[in-house]
């Protein structure tokens, strides 16, 4: 991949694509860890001289303009980092891009509407996908790839516009990447994966890939509750993907035939409704009553966890143990991020959520390995897979 350093970008408008998907609470960022972390490759673009043109999604919109999905909260604290304001355009290709982008001087950054109201963005249909994409890239001059946490995803903006206009990677791209190929290249063993969240039909498609690579799965968090249904057990109300139960009894066998260690929790905190403050209690995980969801892991299992953790030369972490932004319902969270923290293993945390949830916890950042932005594109790098937007870049 070229870097940023190989473009000639004075004067030129340069179109970055970053992850800005940050966690809200109404218009209020409650973790900018994704903004900071996109901040150096921008900074740098603007330094040198480059016409910055930003471009981003926020949430799953689904291809329709939705206020509370609008990066205009974004775009203010973008400019706070920077220490520049940033100009906003109010849409993604219209007439507001257009003058926002053609009133940029050398060295000012503008930021686009989420690249998610435009149904071409996410389309499956090349034809869809590439129309959308040439308005994009009409945008600008050149590319640089470094929203890191959308690499996984075959969206115009991140694998089509790369085949428009000359490219390059961005800071981010390159140094996530690097610390992510040494987990591929033999990792010191045992290499334990720990899956949480609530992605849970996205990233169960990436452990048929990881069975053959890890010595231990542990699994928590909303990823749980499927796989103690395929086991027979009741779970309320839990986060459950009824449709893909038949899948996860093929990865329990799978991990049997392996050799693969599969650890799921034995005990849940189990809540009346999703709430803050939501009565609960502890109860067996095979025993989850049915009008009670399970909103973290329990004490035995934070437990039992932390005794899989603590024997790792290498972990890769994503998605958090329960709704840790409830503070009754972070203790699973924080517990496997100390037995992280305590192994000594060379540890990566992945995710949006994740990353946001060891911050919110107060826990030392310089307590892991690395902190990834991405979630989803992390567990496929670690797959093996060909993601749509390096396979881009590289061309
Ligand atoms: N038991 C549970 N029930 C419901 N939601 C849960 C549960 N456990 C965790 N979550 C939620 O999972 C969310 C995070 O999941 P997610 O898969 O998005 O992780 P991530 O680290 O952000 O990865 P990515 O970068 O791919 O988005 C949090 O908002 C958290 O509240
Ligand atoms: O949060 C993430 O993992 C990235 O921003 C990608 O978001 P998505 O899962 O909605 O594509």
């Amino acid at each position: 991949m070229q870097t940023i350093d190989s473009l000639d970008v004075k004067g030129r408008r340069v179109l970055v694509r970053a992850d800005l998907n940050v966690p809200l609470d109404g218009d209020v960022i409650t973790d900018d860890g994704r903004i900071r972390a996109s901040v150096p490759t921008i900074a740098a673009l603007a330094e040198r001289g480059a016409r910055v043109v930003v471009c981003a999604h926020l949430g799953r919109p689904k291809g329709k303009v939705a206020p509370q999905f609008s990066l205009t909260p974004v775009a203010a604290r973008l400019g706070e980092l920077l220490g520049h304001p940033v100009a906003f355009a109010s849409d993604v290709v219209g007439d507001s891009a257009r003058t926002t982008v053609d009133g940029l001087a050398d060295g000012e950054v503008a930021l686009l509407e989420n690249l998610r109201f435009e149904p071409g963005e996410e389309s499956k249909d090349d034809e869809v996908r590439g129309a959308f994409a040439d308005r994009l890239a009409a945008l600008a001059e050149l590319y640089v790839g470094d929203g890191f946490g959308a690499v996984h995803r075959k969206h115009a903006s991140v694998y089509d516009v790369p085949k428009r206009l000359p490219h390059a990677a961005g800071g981010l791209v390159v140094a996530e990447v690097e610390v992510l190929k040494k987990l591929t290249e033999q990792p010191a063993r045992p290499y334990v994966v720990v899956l949480g969240g609530a992605k849970v039909s996205d990233k169960l498609g990436v452990i048929a890939n990881l069975l053959g690579k890890v010595d231990r799965l542990v699994v928590g968090g909303g990823m749980a509750y499927t796989f103690l249904k395929a086991q027979g057990h009741e779970v309320g109300n839990s986060l459950l993907q009824e449709d893909q139960l038949d899948q996860v009894r093929g990865f329990i066998a799978e991990a049997d035939k392996r050799g693969v260690e599969l650890v799921l929790p034995v005990d849940v905190l189990a809540a009346t409704t999703f709430a803050e403050d939501a009565p609960f209690e502890v109860v067996e995980a095979t025993a989850i009553p049915a009008d009670r969801e399970g909103l973290d892991i329990g004490p035995k299992t934070r437990e039992l966890f932390a005794g899989k953790l603590a024997d790792a030369a290498t972990v890769f972490w994503n998605g958090p143990m329960g709704v840790f932004e409830f503070d009754a319902f972070s203790g699973g969270t924080r517990a496997v991020a100390e037995a992280l923290i305590a192994s000594g293993a060379f540890t990566v945390v992945g995710g949006g959520d994740s990353a946001a949830a060891v911050r919110k916890l107060g826990l030392p950042e310089d307590g892991f390995s690395h902190i990834s932005t991405g979630g989803g594109a992390s567990l496929e790098y670690l797959e093996g897979k060909t993601l749509p937007g390096l396979a881009a870049l590289e061309d």
